[in-house]
Formats: structure tokens, sequence, C-alpha cells
């Protein structure tokens, strides 16, 4: 059941918005300050063949970051843009004042303003993309190992997705993470029990088994190893009898790895490269027969958060059965990446969702919901630099 009104009460109480301000020793004013630079230099070093006034005006862009310069207006803005812009162009909303989840969505739209009149539209991190694909093989064998691509104990492959979120070249300033084995342990590793500071896995395999009849929507999120698990879990599904399952991915560039439509066909190839053909047999008769569609709707690429969602997609996630959404920015948004207190319930935040929806998430921001301060302080004690934002722990959360 839809319940806005709820959500209306708790936002009356609204928490402010993450943003590079709140300190300059926050993971928030490092990733703005410091590694949205790096990921203009990664997107330099992988495209030799930029004209040198590109070059130089991609480095610009990097020093108005460093240094917290004001916003400035996009010059062509899709649909919504100019409209979320307005209120910070007219406070002169600097780099570092505006919320962050605006300011890294709007970074893309920057880059991409560059890049796009002079390459033709070409992704800017198309060989980073292919270098994290490559950097997967281990784990995948791992996983093969496992004989995950036979397996219809879906609490796995929901696992190993979950875990797959940990390989992620925007927190990593676009290098190659050193840890996709992390997914692969993630599999049947004793110690993820620990990892998971909030578990509603059970529930989730319940409510897929019984969406089986009826459509569920993926929000994907990063191509190269967390692709690879997805489409392990997607294999899984369909192999479960899942009768419809939509990929939802971002209709441009963003966030360096995340997926858009041309990402698709290179992982399934590369799965056929990679001992993986059986797999990439069924998935492709899967795509080929309507079973796996692709929406790439604009919203994904907006800085909106997911209560504010349009009615076409309210719509879509109201016609099916469960929503799953993949990743750390997917999770922001969710939850207008707002500082709420770690121990808010999430379900009765998700209750403005039109349909029953599950976050497979690897924490990598200060935005955490649905954990009691007993495992929120275990966590901190443990790994105090990294617990909330490294990478290290999961959730896996659902609302019905
Ligand atoms: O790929 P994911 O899991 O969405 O993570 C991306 C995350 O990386 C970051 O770029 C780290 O700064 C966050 O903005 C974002 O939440």
């Amino acid at each position: 059941m839809i319940s806005m009104s709820l959500l209306s009460t708790l936002l009356e109480a609204k928490p402010p918005p993450l943003a590079a301000s709140d300190g300059v020793h926050t993971f928030t004013y490092d990733s703005v300050q410091r590694r949205l630079p790096l990921i203009v230099e990664a997107v330099l070093k992988n495209n030799p063949s930029y004209p040198v006034e590109l070059e130089e005006s991609l480095r610009n862009l990097a020093a108005e970051i460093e240094c917290g310069k004001p916003l400035q207006a996009l010059k062509a803005p899709p649909a919504t843009w100019a409209a979320e812009m307005a209120p910070l162009l007219a406070e002169t909303n600097t780099w570092f004042t505006a919320p962050w989840f605006l300011v890294e969505n709007y970074f893309y739209k920057r880059i991409l303003e560059l890049t796009d009149p002079v390459t033709g539209g070409s992704d800017p991190f198309a060989a980073q993309k292919l270098a994290s694909l490559a950097a997967a093989e281990g784990a995948f064998q791992r996983m093969l190992a496992a004989k995950l691509d036979t397996t219809e104990d879906l609490e796995r492959l929901v696992m190993t997705s979950l875990w797959g979120n940990v390989a992620d070249l925007s927190v990593s300033a676009g290098d190659v993470l050193v840890t996709p084995e992390k997914a692969s342990e993630g599999v049947d590793g004793e110690e993820v029990d620990d990892m998971l500071l909030a578990d509603d896995t059970k529930a989730l395999c319940s409510a897929l088994i019984a969406a089986r009849s009826g459509e569920v929507i993926i929000v994907l999120d990063n191509c190269g190893l967390e692709f690879v698990a997805d489409l392990l879990l997607i294999d899984g599904l369909l192999r479960c009898g899942q009768n419809k399952i939509t990929l939802h991915v971002k209709d441009t560039p963003v966030f360096v790895s995340d997926v858009t439509v041309p990402d698709i066909e290179p992982h399934l190839s590369w799965l056929e490269s990679n001992h993986g053909q059986e797999m990439a047999a069924r998935l492709r008769q899967a795509f080929t027969d309507g079973r796996v569609e692709v929406e790439a709707p604009t919203f994904y690429t907006s800085s909106i958060p997911f209560y504010e969602m349009p009615d076409s997609l309210r719509t879509r996630f109201g016609a099916a059965e469960l929503v799953i959404t993949k990743g750390d920015a997917n999770y922001r948004r969710m939850l207008g990446d707002l500082h709420w207190p770690f121990d808010t319930p999430f379900s009765e935040l998700m209750s403005y969702w039109p349909s029953s929806v599950a976050a497979l998430r690897t924490c990598k921001s200060g935005v955490l919901v649905g954990v009691s301060e007993k495992v929120t302080k275990v966590a901190a004690g443990k790994h105090p630099d990294k617990w909330l934002t490294g990478g290290l722990y999961g959730v896996v959360q659902y609302h019905k």
C-alpha cells in the first residue's frame, strides 16, 4: 500500500542533505574535493586521443571543483535539470555547499557536456568499464566453481549480487578495485553474516519466489563484476521460472561505471569468452523472447530523489511485483541522500514506494537507515574509518 503521508510526516523534520560543507574531514568533502578531480584525471589517462583543447577544458573543470567554485548552469540541460539547478544557482551554491547527490550527478553532466560534442557521444569511461570487466575474471571463475550458474538457491545468488557491489570505479576514483575476491568470498563465507548490518535476505527470497508469475524490476548499478554477479542472479531467477525481469539502466554514462544500454552486449560476450557460454546462451534467449527487457529512464541521471519520482516511473514500479535496487547511489536516491538517524526504520521510509522494494547495497557513503545503535556501534568499533563508507559492510533491506 502506498503511503505518502508517513513519508511527508518524516520529511517535516527533514534532515539536511549530505554536502561537502559537512566538514573537511568528512568522506563527502573528500569525495568532492579530491576524488572528483581524480575521476577527471582518469578520464584523461584513459582517453589519450582527446584533442588538446578538450584536455584543457577537462583540467579546468577539475580545477574548478578542487577549489570549490560556484556551480555553473549546464549549457543545454536535459529536461529536469534546469529546474533542479535554478534554486542553487540563485543562491550561488558552490561545489562544496550544494547537496552532494546533486553535485555528483551534475559533475557527470559537466563531463559529458565537454566530451560529447568532440567525441560524438562516446562513453568517456568505456576503457575503464572494459578494464573492470577484465578484472572480474578470477572472481567469476570462482563463482562458476561454486556452481552459482546452476544453483537455484536464491539466497546465495542474492549474496553474490550484493557483494558484487564492492567493485565500483567511482569509489576508487577510477582505478579498478583490488577486491573483487570479496564478491566470490561472499558466496558462502562464514564471516559474511557479520558484515551485514541489516539482513532481510530470507524475506526478499520469499518475495522473489512469490513474484515468479509477475515482473521484477532490477535497478542496476555498476558494470564489471557487479553486473556479472547480477547476471548470475537474473539467470538464476529465470531458471526458477521468473516470468519477466526488467533491467533499469542509465540513459547516459554516470558514476564512472554505471551500466548503460551499450554496456550490456559486451558483458554477454565476455561471459561467452570466460566459460559462461551456457549461462550467456540462456540470457540471450531471455532477451530475445522478452522475458528480460531493458529500460533507461532519464530519471536515473537526474538528482531527484525516488520519493519525487515522475508518474511514469511510479506507474512502472507499481505494475511490478518487486523492485530491487542495486548499490550505494540508488540507496542514497531512495533516502534523498539525507542525514537520517541510522536507526530510522527502512520500512517506514520506504512506505512511499509503489510496490515491494529491496535494496542490495554495500555501504559507501554516510547514508544508512534501518540499523540499530547496537549494530552500528560494533561495526564502528571494529573499523572506525571504514565501516560506513569503505564498502566493507552491506545491507539487504526489504519493504513489502
Ligand atoms: O556504485 P555505487 O554502489 O552506487 O556507489 C557509488 C558511490 O560512490 C561514490 O561515488 C563515492 O563517492 C558515492 O557517491 C556513491 O554513492
